[in-house]
């Protein structure tokens, strides 16, 4: 596996090393040392699974607040996503910023994401699955989140959303680290 920078300080694509063979292929999605090397510590405690049956699909925007931040993890096991991140941190050189990247599960990209950040995704075909591993338990009362078209961000999707959650139709307007007013 490689890593490799983005636009986003502290986001990193980590780029999987496919073995293949005539039974299909294997490939490694995390190593203490490789990340230790990278700098980053990867003390995942814990993995979800999220599945989305319909094209079109929007889960996030998600973060959990201080002290719960969490680092991610995620892969694209079954079909492909849109996937955004938002770097809500107040003291990053990339504060307010977003970007997107397509993970898929016949591509070799996986991501790295920093706490402080927020994360969502569009299904980009029926029937998607991805797998998450975080360093921080989840913790409900510290679960926050922003609008998927929150004009604060400006992010845009691919398509159309079919399916989203009340809880993701109702986030709060975003107000940026240090907005007055
Ligand atoms: C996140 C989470 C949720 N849940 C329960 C709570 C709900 O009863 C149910 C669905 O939760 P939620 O609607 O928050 O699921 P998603 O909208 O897929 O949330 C995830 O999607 C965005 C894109 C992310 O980046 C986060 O990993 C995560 O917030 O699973 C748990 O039991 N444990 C957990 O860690």
């Amino acid at each position: 596996m490689r890593f490799e920078s983005t636009e986003i300080d502290g986001l990193f694509g980590l780029r999987l090393d496919w073995h293949g063979d005539a039974r299909g292929a294997f490939a490694r999605l995390f190593c203490r040392e490789t990340f230790a090397a990278q700098g980053l510590a990867g003390d995942f405690v814990q993995a979800s699974l999220s599945v989305s049956t319909t094209a079109g699909t929007l889960r996030g925007m998600h973060f959990q607040r201080a002290p719960h931040a969490e680092a991610k993890l995620v892969r694209c096991v079954r079909g492909a996503i849109h996937d955004v991140i938002a770097d809500l941190r107040p003291d990053s050189p990339t504060k307010g910023r977003w970007q997107a990247f397509e993970l898929r599960q016949d591509g070799d990209l996986a991501l790295y994401i920093p706490k402080g950040c927020a994360h969502g995704f569009q299904t980009l075909v029926d029937d998607c699955e991805v797998l998450y591993q975080m360093d921080t338990a989840y913790a409900p009362g510290f679960a926050d989140g922003l609008r998927h078209d929150d004009p604060a961000l400006g992010i845009t999707w691919p398509r159309p959303v079919t399916v989203i959650s009340d809880k993701d139709r109702s986030w709060p307007p975003f107000r940026p680290p240090g907005a007055v007013g």
